[in-house]
């Protein structure tokens, strides 16, 4: 993204969260975005994802400059290339683990069958479950199997272990940079926990709007290291 601005304008009220931003992500690279909160971090993925839209300023992915885009190439973007993951899962509890995948795989040009994304979480002995029937961590890794389903070029989560305790929210995060490994999928992480960055390959911290830091890891911490 080039010269990123997003303004949210509230009757009398006009937030910038988002300043001329610039940012590019390489192909299979782990991201995490630290930053406290308010400081932009959801706003900045929701436009990477074509969830949102920048006030000014381009967004290109592999050459396709999606602000200049229709509706259809944005939805057809999301669909086929982003994958998501937010903090409290967004299952649907009268489906089951398999039938939440197929939900995307359905709608995909080239997924993987709902069965093989849920044996890449280790939740191939749980596919006829029902969200109730799921700890909170298995859940989220059922919203992980749902996300690479479509095999995503792009994997974006916003605070993936918020909801989780200390030991659940690490199986997640392992899980994660499996994916990451296996699939080849670039992925940004959310978090609040400045501890997850010793994973990633690169730590982006923001501040009212802004990029205050963009670092490289020379060493990156396996999950199960990890401490916060
Ligand atoms: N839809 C919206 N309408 C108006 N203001 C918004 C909207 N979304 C975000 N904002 C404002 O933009 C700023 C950045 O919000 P954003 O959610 O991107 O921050 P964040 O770093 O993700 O915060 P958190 O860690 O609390 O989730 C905040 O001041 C927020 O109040």
């Amino acid at each position: 993204m080039l010269g990123v601005t997003k303004t949210y304008i509230m009757g009398e009220v006009r937030v910038q969260a988002l300043k001329s931003v610039d940012l590019e992500l390489a192909k299979g690279e782990f991201v995490v975005l630290l930053g406290a909160s308010g400081s932009g971090k959801s706003t900045l993925l929701n436009i990477l994802g074509g969830l949102d839209v920048p006030t000014t300023g381009r967004v290109i992915f592999r050459g396709q400059d999606l602000t200049a885009a229709s509706d259809r190439v944005l939805t057809r973007f999301r669909r086929q290339s982003v994958g998501f993951v937010f903090q409290f899962y967004n299952l649907i509890p009268s489906l089951t683990a398999r039938e939440n995948v197929a939900l995307v795989t359905d709608i995909a040009p080239n997924p993987m069958h709902p069965r093989e994304a849920l044996e890449r979480v280790h939740l191939g002995d749980r596919i006829h479950h029902f969200p109730s029937q799921l700890s909170g961590g298995e859940q989220q890794r059922v919203a992980i199997a749902r996300a690479i389903a479509k095999r995503p070029q792009v994997l974006l989560c916003d605070e993936p272990t918020g909801a989780l305790d200390f030991q659940t929210g690490k199986l997640v995060l392992e899980t994660l940079a499996q994916v990451n490994q296996e699939l080849g999928t670039t992925t940004a992480v959310i978090t609040h926990n400045a501890g997850i960055a010793d994973m990633a390959d690169r730590v982006l911290t923001m501040r009212s709007g802004t990029i205050t830091a963009d670092q490289r890891n020379e060493h990156k911490v396996e999950p199960k290291e990890l401490e916060w």
